[in-house]
């Protein structure tokens, strides 16, 4: 596969959605790059991702049928990334997915030039974000705000801070999409 796969993590109300939201708005339309739309086990709900939904058992037999390229369970959901990613991937294209940071080896063993980017902010501003974004009970969000994931992330992570406006990390992730690019079409 030729194209690169990049994996966007970070807690929860770090802004993943919003950073990958960002870099869509400036790079889909090339067609070079492609963002990925999640299923999850959760009602569409017109927030910051645009995902599709299925219900638990609709999940479970897409599952088994080869239907998802990595999938996992985090907040009481479950999460999958559409096989034809792997179309993509093999036309040289750069596919950009929000992921868990507990999925990352089973990415890396899959994909093993996959570029991994954590979001970074301090506790305090991720929590008026999840306050903010309102999609979660308070009790959800303090669960949110706990969930400690200690899976160590690959030694060549890139780490973009995003405690400040949404276009500081927004335009350091467009720029680290188009050097993805500009490598695989050197391949
Ligand atoms: N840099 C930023 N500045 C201000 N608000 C932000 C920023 N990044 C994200 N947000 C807001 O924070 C909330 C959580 O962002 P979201 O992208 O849904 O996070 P995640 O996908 O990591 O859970 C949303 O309401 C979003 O609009
Ligand atoms: O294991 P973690 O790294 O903590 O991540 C767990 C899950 O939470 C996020 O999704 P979701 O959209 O449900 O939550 P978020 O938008 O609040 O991050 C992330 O994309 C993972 O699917």
């Amino acid at each position: 596969m030729s194209g690169t796969f990049v994996a966007v993590v970070g807690p929860s109300g770090v802004g993943k959605d919003s950073v990958i939201g960002f870099a869509r708005d400036r790079l889909e339309a090339s067609g070079n790059v492609v963002f990925v739309r999640r299923i999850v086990t959760r009602e569409a709900d017109g927030g910051s991702e645009d995902h599709d939904s299925m219900d638990e058992g609709e999940f479970a037999e897409a599952e088994r049928n080869g239907a998802f390229a990595l999938s996992w369970g985090a907040h009481g959901l479950r999460y999958g990334l559409p096989i034809a990613l792997e179309r993509d991937l093999a036309a040289g294209r750069v596919v950009v997915a929000n992921l868990s940071r507990r999925i990352i080896p089973q990415l890396v063993a899959r994909y093993p030039h996959a570029i991994v980017v954590s979001l970074t902010a301090d506790r305090a501003v991720i929590a008026e974000r999840l306050a903010g974004r309102g999609r979660e009970t308070a009790e959800s969000i303090e669960k949110r705000l706990n969930r400690n994931v200690s899976d160590p992330l690959p030694a060549s992570t890139v780490c973009i801070d995003n405690a400040g406006a949404i276009e500081t990390a927004g335009q350091q992730f467009v720029r680290l999409l188009e050097d993805a690019l500009r490598q695989d079409e050197r391949v």
